[in-house]
């Protein structure tokens, strides 16, 4: 049987959230898994995010790959994969996924609140720039980008006082003695998706050993709540620049109105890139429970329809809070 080949960008993050993929189907029954290096034009050009234009610079030399047949299965971070559905491919898995919060990661063990009027933090996304904004109006919000390492090396350089980072990525990469505080939503509410890989093949892969360590690796929980998450972004039609945040979680225990089934709870923002106005909103919804007798289900609306459901209503409310008023909705920078 010939082995997988698992593509994967050449930072130090990809490599690492690939090899975590790789070893887990091979744990998961593949005989043999290799890894493929592929370039992807945001890894290449040095240029601003802002001049390499539209969605996805990170992920379509991947899918190419994918396509061409150089590899049989693509790890991204789910977060850079655009909401429209890639034709002739499939996220075939949604591993458990990692802590979803915004970091600071700020010289002297600052937390945001300690920073000095003026301080410089770095940060290459509109959505952290304008929250950061909301929160501190008098900070200096300095354009960044780059890998991890670098990102952290303008804070250990002295040149910025902090940079926001998503905390997962410090998490996969070791890094995390460099966060100086986490934000909860009410301060900074995370990117769709933030902290989950999507793990993609083509839609028509017939390996049976691949499709089962696939099946098996794909998280249910993770899975919906990056569907709900994502659903926002759809329903607003959000480009990638547009400053929105959404995170979704599932409570497994009682729901608040004493239904004992698991719960989908949902919160997004629209931030002005000002950080003058912002709109909020939570919304959430029972989910059928995991069947015992998958035969028996058959009276619950299927669970990905409930996410995909709860995820466009909450777009419909921040739309209807004057969403598209308050920023630029179709940002693709
Ligand atoms: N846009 C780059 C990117 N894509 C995924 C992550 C972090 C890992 C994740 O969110 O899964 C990062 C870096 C960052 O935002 O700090």
């Amino acid at each position: 049987m010939p082995a997988v080949r698992i593509g994967t960008r050449a930072s130090a993050l990809a490599r690492t959230q690939t090899g975590h993929v790789a070893d887990a189907l091979v744990a998961l029954g593949c005989p043999a898994v290799e890894t493929v290096h592929v370039r992807t034009e945001g890894d290449v050009s040095t240029a601003p995010l802002s001049s390499l234009g539209g969605t996805g610079v990170f992920v379509t030399a991947l899918r190419d790959a994918l396509l061409d047949g150089r590899c049989d299965v693509a790890v991204h971070s789910f977060k850079d994969l655009p909401t429209a559905a890639a034709p002739v491919l499939r996220i075939a898995a949604v591993p458990v996924r990692e802590d979803t919060r915004d970091v600071l990661c700020a010289s002297g063990g600052r937390t945001l609140a300690d920073l000095p009027a003026g301080a410089r933090v770095g940060t290459g996304s509109p959505r952290r720039a304008a929250q950061l904004r909301a929160a501190r109006p008098d900070l200096e919000v300095v354009d960044l980008r780059g890998n991890v390492d670098t990102r952290l090396g303008r804070v250990t350089s002295g040149d910025l006082d902090a940079v926001v980072l998503a905390r997962a990525g410090l998490a996969r990469l070791g890094r995390l003695e460099a966060v100086t505080q986490t934000f909860g939503p009410d301060l900074m509410v995370p990117a769709a998706a933030q902290g989950a890989l999507a793990v993609e093949v083509r839609a028509d892969e017939a390996d049976p050993a691949l499709l089962a360590a696939l099946a098996a690796l794909d998280h249910r929980t993770s899975r919906l709540e990056v569907l709900a998450e994502r659903a926002v972004l759809a329903q607003l039609e959000a480009g990638c620049a547009a400053p929105v945040g959404a995170t979704a979680w599932i409570d497994e225990g009682r729901s608040p109105e004493g239904g004992t089934g698991p719960v989908l709870h949902l919160r997004a923002a629209v931030v002005a890139v000002d950080g003058r106005r912002a709109v909020h909103r939570e919304a959430s919804a029972p989910l059928p429970a995991p069947a015992a007798d998958p035969s028996a289900a058959t009276d619950h609306p299927d669970d990905a329809a409930v996410a995909a459901t709860l995820g466009a209503g909450l777009a419909e409310a921040l739309l209807d809070a004057g969403a598209a008023d308050v920023a630029d909705l179709r940002a693709a920078r």
